[in-house]
């Protein structure tokens, strides 16, 4: 890894929270990322996940550098948003100069938006569109106006990662040879796991196994998705009791040790360790998450000839969704959007499997080498 940018470090003055913000690279006076608030964050860990947003907007064909925020909080405690606005206040000069934040891992981007909002926060464009009046004010119009848009009853903000996640998974299933009808488990049932699940059903596949922070959740004969879904709360977190279809409920790590075909992790970091790698039964592993495998594991994944799709091609929906819809790459609409995700997100799949193919190596080096930002 190589060493961040910029590093900004953050102690609030009203609880025991602590936070950083770290940008990795700055494209078009701009870098971007998400904020995300657990318990578990650490600064090694925000430092890995802006380098990989700088991947991933190289990607995702985005002129923009990479950046990341993280406080360590517990986002379930009443007083979680308080200590938001705290960082995003203590913030405010960054996000006033071309650094932003939006929703990640126990963030919401409804509660992001709105904060910024309260604190009078006016984020800066990256500059093409800034110096381009028609631009900028397409983006002040359509933005807002898109965010209202749903897809399958899923707000756009909350899909369209997912969506992409479920083209990465069936463009890597298919392109290693792969036959219909394969099962499917997921950890992580919030904006990325419930759409890439919802996602995958509609394209055939048997999504078996479903993960949240409770539980896992079962069938064999693959779960009812739509009412699944109808039965998550905000949290992306199941609640049993609203269910009307049948599962098994199972520890909440068992989804690693399932004999499926594809295994997408879509929840939280450095979920794959060496030991889990070494039993996993999948052909296919798919990253919607951020780093979910440790470089342990990757290593036993290359020797066991695992095909993996690397998170910042997987899940690169969500900022190829607004930089498409801001210049202009796509129609505003949510099939222009559905569109433009998956013909990028195809062709980062393909490129990146003849690539490792051609050359001999692991799909995440190739990855690395194909899409390996200017700074
Ligand atoms: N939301 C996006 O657009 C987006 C874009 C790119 C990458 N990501 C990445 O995808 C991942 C998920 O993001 P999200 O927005 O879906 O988060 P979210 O907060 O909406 O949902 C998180 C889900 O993970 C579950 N979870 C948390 N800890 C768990 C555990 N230990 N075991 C099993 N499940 C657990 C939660 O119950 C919930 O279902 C994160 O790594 C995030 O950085 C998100």
């Amino acid at each position: 890894m190589r060493d961040p940018y910029v590093v900004i470090e953050w102690s609030d003055r009203k609880s025991e929270a602590k936070g950083w913000l770290v940008i990795d690279s700055i494209r078009d006076e701009f870098a971007a990322g998400g904020l995300r608030m657990n318990v578990t964050v650490n600064r090694e860990e925000v430092e890995r996940l802006a380098q990989v947003m700088s991947y991933k907007y190289v990607a995702a064909e985005a002129e923009i550098g990479g950046a990341k925020g993280g406080i360590i909080y517990d986002y379930h405690k009443e007083d979680a948003l308080e200590v938001m606005e705290r960082y995003l206040e203590a913030m405010k000069p960054y996000l006033e100069n071309g650094i932003t934040v939006g929703a990640d891992l126990g963030t919401r981007a409804e509660d992001v938006r709105r904060i910024k909002q309260k604190l009078g926060i006016e984020e800066k464009e990256p500059k093409t569109i800034r110096e381009n009046p028609e631009l900028a004010a397409r983006s002040q119009e359509v933005i807002p106006k898109i965010l209202k848009e749903t897809v399958e009853g899923l707000d756009m903000d909350r899909f369209v990662t997912g969506y992409g996640v479920a083209v990465a998974a069936d463009e890597g299933w298919k392109l290693t040879g792969g036959t219909p009808g394969a099962a499917v488990a997921i950890q992580g049932f919030g904006s990325v796991g419930g759409s890439a699940a919802l996602w995958l059903e509609k394209l055939g596949y048997k999504v078996v196994a479903i993960a949240d922070i409770k539980g896992m959740y079962y069938n064999e004969e693959g779960l009812d998705i739509r009412d699944l879904l109808d039965a998550r709360n905000k949290l992306g977190e199941v609640d049993l009791d609203k269910m009307k279809s049948r599962c098994q409920v199972r520890d909440r790590d068992a989804w690693l040790d399932l004999d499926v075909d594809i295994l997408i992790p879509a929840a939280v970091e450095d979920v794959i360790t060496r030991e889990a790698a070494e039993t996993i039964k999948a052909g296919l592993i798919v990253e919607g998450a951020n780093i979910p495998t440790t470089p342990e594991a990757d290593e036993v994944i290359k020797q066991r000839g695992i095909h993996l799709v690397p998170d910042f091609i997987a899940n690169l929906g969500s900022v190829c969704f607004f930089n498409s819809v801001e210049s202009c790459k796509c129609e505003p609409t949510p099939q222009g959007v559905m569109d433009r995700l998956e013909d990028v997100i195809r062709r980062d799949v393909q490129k990146t499997f003849a690539y490792a193919s051609e050359h001999g190596i692991y799909a995440r080096d190739a990855a690395w080498i194909l899409f390996k930002p200017e700074m």
